[in-house]
C-alpha cells in the first residue's frame, strides 16, 4: 500500500514522526511536502497536491497534516473523489472508512502527538469500506455532487 503524506509549517514535525513509522511498518510513503519548516507556507500547496494523487488513484490512502487538521480537511475535501476527515480519536478513523470510504485522514500537529496519531494511522489503514448496500446509496448520493 502506498501511503501519501502531507503537511504544512503546522504539522511538519508530525510528518516526519509518522513519515519514520510507516516506513518502519513496512508502507511505501509518497511525501508532498513541506520538506522544512517555514511558518509562511500555506496548507493547500501540499494539501491539493497529495488530494490530487488521492483523487486520481495514484496513493492509496492520504494523510495530510496542518496546525489543526481543519484547514487540511476543507482544501482536501474540494478534490473530486476524495474523502477527507479531521480525525482525533480512533473509533472514527476505522467507521469513517468501513461506512463512509473516507480515503485521508487529516491530523492536527498542534492537537495531537504522535502516540495517539499512530494508533489514529493504524486504524485508518487497517479499515476497509464495508461497501454495504446502505452505505453504497449513501456514498453515491454524495458522488452525485461531483458531477
Ligand atoms: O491549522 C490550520 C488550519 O486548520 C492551518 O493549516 C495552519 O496550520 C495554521 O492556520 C497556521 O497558523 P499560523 O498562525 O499561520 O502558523
Amino acid at each position: 500500500m502506498t501511503i501519501g503524506i502531507a503537511t504544512d509549517h503546522g504539522g511538519i514535525e508530525l510528518k516526519r514522526q509518522l513519515q519514520e513509522y510507516l516506513e518502519k511498518e513496512g508502507f511505501s510513503v509518497k511525501d508532498f511536502g513541506a520538506f522544512e519548516y517555514d511558518a509562511k507556507d500555506d496548507f493547500p500547496d501540499f494539501v491539493i497536491p497529495l488530494a490530487r494523487a488521492v483523487g486520481a488513484g495514484e496513493v492509496d490512502r492520504g494523510i495530510a497534516c496542518c496546525g489543526s487538521g481543519v484547514g487540511a480537511s476543507i482544501a482536501a475535501n474540494k478534490i473530486k473523489n476524495v474523502r477527507a476527515c479531521l480525525i482525533n480519536e480512533a473509533y472514527s478513523a476505522a467507521q469513517g472508512v468501513e461506512h463512509d470510504d473516507m480515503n485521508m485522514i487529516c491530523l492536527g500537529g498542534r492537537v495531537i502527538g504522535i502516540a495517539l496519531a499512530q494508533t489514529l494511522v493504524d486504524a485508518f489503514l487497517g479499515a476497509k469500506y464495508a461497501a454495504l448496500p446502505r452505505q453504497l446509496r449513501r456514498m453515491g448520493k454524495v458522488a452525485e455532487l461531483e458531477k
